[in-house]
């Protein structure tokens, strides 16, 4: 694999995993110049870009490039400036040292900056973080597995990643893995390839703790669902501490196995959702107290009120505030906010799903026009598109239930709650509605 090509799925990595700010600000800024041996050296256009890539990015970079290459590639950053003067014998790559400065412990794929400390608990994810406590003091005991679910960017891998880190910090000699359900898949197919399934096997069951991230992605992949039972097993029995996360419960996701569902379901499952106003104003000021950032509290507060979606997308707001201020060389006020997240407030540089979007495409896609959707006939075929759509704007938006309600006619939030249970328990089951949910999740990200 040549520089050009190893960058671009790096890119793409980082494309479908951060906000649309961070990639335009710090990912497609980015251009690389060469590929030698396991270093990959990196063109970047500022400074401040390779402080950040440093501090924020390096670790994922290495993640991402480690599943692409199965290797253990090195990032060099350099600047635009320090190439054209041909300096480049000043720039060090990254050796081991910094690396675990740059917050990724090889052996177990940790991000050492995901931990209890650095989590700011609020309404939203008390009860995942008092969960994810108890499992750290003392895994495999009460909580087997753990499973952490909800939506993107709220603090599911953070959580994760700090019940690791806490382990390994009361016992260094534990034996922790963190992989995400596609890597889990990769590596999977490798070893069948390589002829490498017993040292696969050896690898995933000699784990005393293993942490699987995003397990909705292993729906559809029967081999790998069958390699996973038995890594489960083999760990549940001999009282191993499994945690998975997930972006909803494992019977929504269709196509996962039932009897993976019904193991998963065996310890405790606890949902996380999105932050109220005060614990988002208390994360932008734990992220700029640990970034040394100087920002009113009521330009933090602005902040706050302005993005609403996820952690994620409000961490990538206060950097672009913060890089913006130091191109412009200006402090930040709420006026040089509001100008620097003009156009990105409320999830509108991404693609949304509202609930009128939910009603369109169900409607068509069951040929029924909207005010059969939206009204009260209660003849089996709209009753069951119209269910649908409530489910989907159940687990696809934030609105709450009485929002979800009006929007479809004026109903109670009962009937939501009904129509949500009815396509939950059906989508248990029932494969040709699997199939047409699926289809239409598709649809509504289009
Ligand atoms: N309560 C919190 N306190 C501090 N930081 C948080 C909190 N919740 C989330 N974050 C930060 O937000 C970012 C996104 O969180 P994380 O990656 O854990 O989300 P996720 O739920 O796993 O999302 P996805 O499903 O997309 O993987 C991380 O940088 C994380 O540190």
């Amino acid at each position: 694999m040549n520089k050009d090509s190893l960058w671009e799925k790096i890119r793409d990595a980082f494309e479908d995993n951060v906000s649309t700010t961070t990639y335009s600000t710090w990912i497609e800024t980015v251009k690389p110049v060469s590929l030698e041996g396991n270093q990959l050296t990196l063109e970047l256009p500022s400074p401040l870009h390779r402080d950040y890539w440093k501090d924020k990015l390096a670790d994922q970079l290495v993640e991402y490039a480690y599943k692409i290459t199965k290797k253990d590639i090195i990032p060099n950053f350099v600047l635009e400036d320090e190439l054209r003067n041909e300096k480049q014998s000043s720039f060090e790559p990254i050796n081991d040292d910094q690396k675990n400065s740059n917050n990724l412990m090889k052996n177990t794929h940790l991000n050492t900056n995901y931990t209890f400390e650095s989590f700011v608990i609020g309404k939203g994810n008390q009860m995942a973080h008092a969960a994810a406590l108890v499992v750290s003091e003392d895994p495999g005991k009460m909580y087997n597995p753990l499973l952490l679910y909800g939506g993107v960017g709220l603090g599911k891998t953070h959580l994760m990643h700090a019940i690791g880190n806490k382990i390994i910090q009361d016992n260094p000699e534990a034996n922790i893995k963190y992989i995400t359900s596609e890597s889990f898949t990769n590596d999977f197919i490798n070893a069948i390839q390589n002829h490498k399934t017993e040292s696969f096997r050896q690898e995933y069951r000699n784990v005393d703790v293993l942490l699987v991230d995003d397990i909705q992605f292993f729906a559809d992949k029967d081999g790998t669902q069958e390699e996973f039972f038995h890594t489960f097993n083999d760990l549940y029995e001999n009282r191993k501490q499994i945690v998975l996360t997930s972006d909803r419960l494992p019977n929504e996701i269709s196509k996962l196995q039932d009897r993976l569902v019904s193991r998963f379901a065996w310890g405790l499952s606890v949902d996380i959702t999105p932050p109220d106003l005060e614990t988002r104003i208390a994360i932008l000021k734990t992220k700029a107290e640990a970034d040394n950032i100087d920002v009113p509290t009521d330009t933090l507060n602005y902040i706050a009120g302005q993005i609403d979606s996820n952690v994620r997308e409000l961490e990538g707001a206060l950097s672009r505030v913060q890089a913006f201020a130091k191109f412009k060389n200006v402090k930040i006020t709420t006026d040089l906010v509001s100008e620097a997240l003009k156009g990105l407030n409320k999830g509108e540089n991404k693609i949304e799903v509202n609930i009128d979007k939910i009603i369109q495409t169900v409607s068509s896609y069951f040929n029924l026009s909207i005010d059969d959707i939206k009204g009260k006939k209660r003849i089996q075929k709209i009753v069951i598109p119209r269910q649908i759509a409530m489910y989907l704007a159940r687990v696809m938006t934030n609105n709450s239930l009485p929002k979800i309600g009006v929007a479809f006619g004026g109903k109670d939030h009962t009937t939501v709650i009904h129509a949500y249970d009815k396509i939950s328990e059906s989508l248990k089951n029932n494969v040709n509605l699997q199939n047409k949910v699926d289809e239409l999740r598709e649809e509504l990200k289009r």
